[in-house]
């Protein structure tokens, strides 16, 4: 009899003993679910799971403040509630390659409000269950505006010759290079046009550094608009300007050079004064380099300068 009650006892404080380290487990389990929640709403960027249907499935805080949202209605939520058309078709198209289990980063334009976009780095991992299938996806997004702002900023540094707004030197031996590499390949023509406006000292001379710097701007404007889409025009040094012309023969090339050299004699300028540019044409030659058909060019505007200026040469 004392040895079935003590069992009694034993046994009931065995079972006492598990529930209270049951219940230690559950609360230790909910203290780092709680944890967790706290790292994810801290994480600095939009958490989120999409099960294969693209349905939200979790959103962490500033996600859920973000579409402006309770946790409760995110099963309602979907992309199209708060992106445009176009962000929610470049959506499903990551989504869908994530799905199928390649992991993906990219940037993400949003423009909710025309001409006010949102960049977001969106970083996506398919994730796997216990059998090893893919029924979901978990996303970070990090809001990169800025950053992206300022590269864009650099890259027109870069490229573009801040007085005239028209291509720099680097970007136009890119271009050329380019272009080069087209002609050569698709055997088809290509011509380089480099001008050089007449006495331009004179224009500083007489008018000043500020004016001169007005009719390089204006001869930029003035080249500019002559071009058809696919040419290129730019600054090539003080008072020099080169046209890449594709697809273009030497005889075209010569005729537009004509053109933009009428355009600018009959131009007036802030000054008062006729100004006048020449021309140097030359087409791209199997073996020519960016720098043998600009030399090529050069020569003909050379020869367009001793000529008398004012003029178009082409390189024979
Ligand atoms: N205002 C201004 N002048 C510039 C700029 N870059 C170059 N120049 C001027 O362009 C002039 C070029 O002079 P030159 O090379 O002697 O040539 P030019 O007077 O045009 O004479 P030709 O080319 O022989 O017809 C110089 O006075 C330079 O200072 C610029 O960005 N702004």
């Amino acid at each position: 009899m004392t040895a079935l009650v003590l069992f009694l006892i034993f046994t009931i404080a065995l079972l006492a003993l598990q529930l209270f380290r049951y219940q230690q487990r559950l609360a230790d389990a909910h203290q780092k679910q709680i944890r967790l929640k706290q790292i994810l709403d801290h994480a600095g960027a939009y958490i989120y799971t999409k099960d294969r249907n693209q349905n939200y499935t979790y959103a962490n805080k500033p996600c859920l403040e973000l579409f402006q949202i309770d946790e409760s209605n995110l099963s309602d939520f979907s992309d199209s509630h708060y992106f445009p058309i176009e962000t929610q078709e470049k959506l499903k198209v990551i989504d869908r390659k994530v799905l199928e289990g390649k992991p993906n980063q990219e940037e993400v334009i949003v423009e909710r409000e025309v001409g006010k976009p949102t960049v977001y780095l969106e970083t996506k991992h398919p994730l796997r269950n216990k059998q090893g299938h893919i029924d979901e996806l978990v996303g970070m997004s990090t809001d990169v505006t800025e950053l992206w702002r300022l590269k864009k900023a650099m890259e027109m540094q870069a490229n573009i010759d801040p007085l005239t707004g028209i291509a720099n030197r680097l970007k136009l031996d890119a271009l050329f290079q380019t272009e080069i590499d087209r002609a050569r390949r698709y055997h088809t023509p290509l011509c380089a046009i480099l001008g050089d406006v007449d006495h331009f000292k004179r224009v500083n001379d007489e008018f000043g550094h500020q004016v001169g710097d007005r009719v390089l701007i204006t001869i930029a404007e003035l080249i500019q608009s002559s071009l058809r889409s696919s040419d290129y025009a730019g600054r090539w040094g003080g008072e020099e300007f080169l046209l890449i012309c594709p697809q273009t023969e030497l005889s075209q090339a010569t005729k537009l050079a004509e053109r933009i050299r009428q355009q600018i004699v009959e131009h007036r300028f802030d000054t008062g004064k006729r100004l006048s540019i020449s021309f140097g044409v030359a087409a791209f030659a199997e073996g020519d380099s960016v720098s043998s058909l600009t030399t090529k060019a050069d020569r003909a505007l050379y020869q367009a300068k001793s000529g008398g200026r004012n003029q178009v040469c082409q390189y024979h």
